[in-house]
């Protein structure tokens, strides 16, 4: 990508392999940018003392998952012709390049299944992808960590299915056995976002990486069905815009509590497949947030019978088509006893 462009769009660039590391350079308003990689653009306010925050904005871990990579791709022209004045330290990332190129979720390897692990010499493209993003967010996290503002991570996606309620977050709590964060919550609500999940266990995924080894409060925010480039006018993301341009603009929200109609589930356990003949017993294409009563079989697993014995359980994420290893469903039920 050379200096300063607004047509063709970031997007079309990267789709088209036109975006490599370059030199920095400024906008005509003073903004400072840098391309840090293919698909990776930094954005930098013009007078340092303007900065009120770090945050990244990632997309396209999933290939296919288009709907935020529209939206990101939209912010970024924004920046790039002016109209979005740059108050924050912003890095975008889309994620899994040839991934969108081809209109899949991964072409080999699931990227979300691939951060926070050592990398070794037979790792595939995606693995050394998700190792390098992992680099770029220590660096670009390293200036915050450093002068103590505030680090966020939103990782945008889209789900297989439809879902009961259609936007919600995966929040990986921060470290130490440190508690969630309600004002975290609420600002993840004026986003449009109407479920929060509270994961206490270790994960693979981008939004975990950050949460962990960046002490960023990071999240995995899912948007809606995932459809191919073009046909995301279902989705209402208009609240998820004016949030992220808040943002760049340096504003971040305060409020008192959790708003109560969020609803905030923890995840009760992850069925992993462990063999080849395991089988899914519930629809496969159920919506995410279906209750299941008590006694549901969920799935079989050789001698394994997985069955629902937890009161208000719902399953997110059901999948069947999966590695041995994997994640074939996470049962969640209400988080109770947390004040709001
Ligand atoms: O709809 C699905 O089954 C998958 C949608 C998706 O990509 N979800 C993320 C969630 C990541 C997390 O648990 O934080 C994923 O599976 O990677
Ligand atoms: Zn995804």
């Amino acid at each position: 990508m050379s200096n300063f462009s607004i047509e063709p769009s970031f997007l079309a660039q990267v789709l088209a392999g036109k975006t490599c590391i370059s030199l920095p350079y400024c906008l005509p308003n003073g903004t400072h940018v840098q391309v840090m990689d293919e698909g990776v653009i930094r954005f930098e306010p013009k007078d340092p003392g303007d900065r009120q925050l770090d945050v990244v904005l990632s997309c396209g871990i999933h290939g296919n998952e288009t709907a935020p990579v529209e939206l990101l791709d939209q912010l970024i022209s924004q920046i790039l012709d002016g109209q979005l004045r740059v108050r924050a330290r912003v890095l975008f990332v889309f994620g899994n390049v040839e991934a969108m190129r081809q209109g899949v979720r991964c072409v080999a390897q699931d990227m979300n299944r691939l951060f926070c692990r050592l990398p070794d010499v037979d790792d595939g493209d995606e693995a050394r992808r998700a190792a390098m993003l992992e680099m770029q967010l220590m660096r670009f996290f390293s200036r915050s960590i450093q002068d103590g503002k505030p680090r966020l991570h939103y990782d945008l996606h889209t789900a297989i299915h439809g879902s009961l309620i259609e936007k919600f977050a995966i929040y990986p709590l921060p470290p130490h056995g440190r508690d969630f964060d309600p004002l975290q919550v609420a600002r993840l609500a004026c986003a449009g976002v109407d479920a929060v999940l509270l994961q206490s266990t270790t994960s693979t995924t981008f939004s975990f990486f950050s949460s962990q080894h960046c002490g960023a409060a990071a999240f995995t925010v899912e948007l809606g069905r995932a459809m191919p480039f073009g046909q995301n006018t279902h989705i209402d993301l208009s609240k998820m815009q004016s949030y992220l341009e808040g943002l760049i603009s340096g504003e971040l929200p305060d409020y008192d509590g959790v708003p109560a109609h969020i609803g905030l589930y923890k995840v009760s356990r992850e069925i992993i497949k462990q063999s080849d003949v395991f089988v899914l017993r519930v629809d496969a294409k159920m919506d995410n947030f279906t209750p299941l009563p008590v006694g549901t079989v969920l799935a079989e697993d050789g001698d394994i019978q997985h069955v629902v014995d937890e009161d208000d359980a719902r399953m997110i994420f059901p999948n069947p088509y999966i590695e041995i290893g994997q994640r074939a469903g996470l049962v969640i039920v209400p988080a109770k006893g947390y004040s709001r």
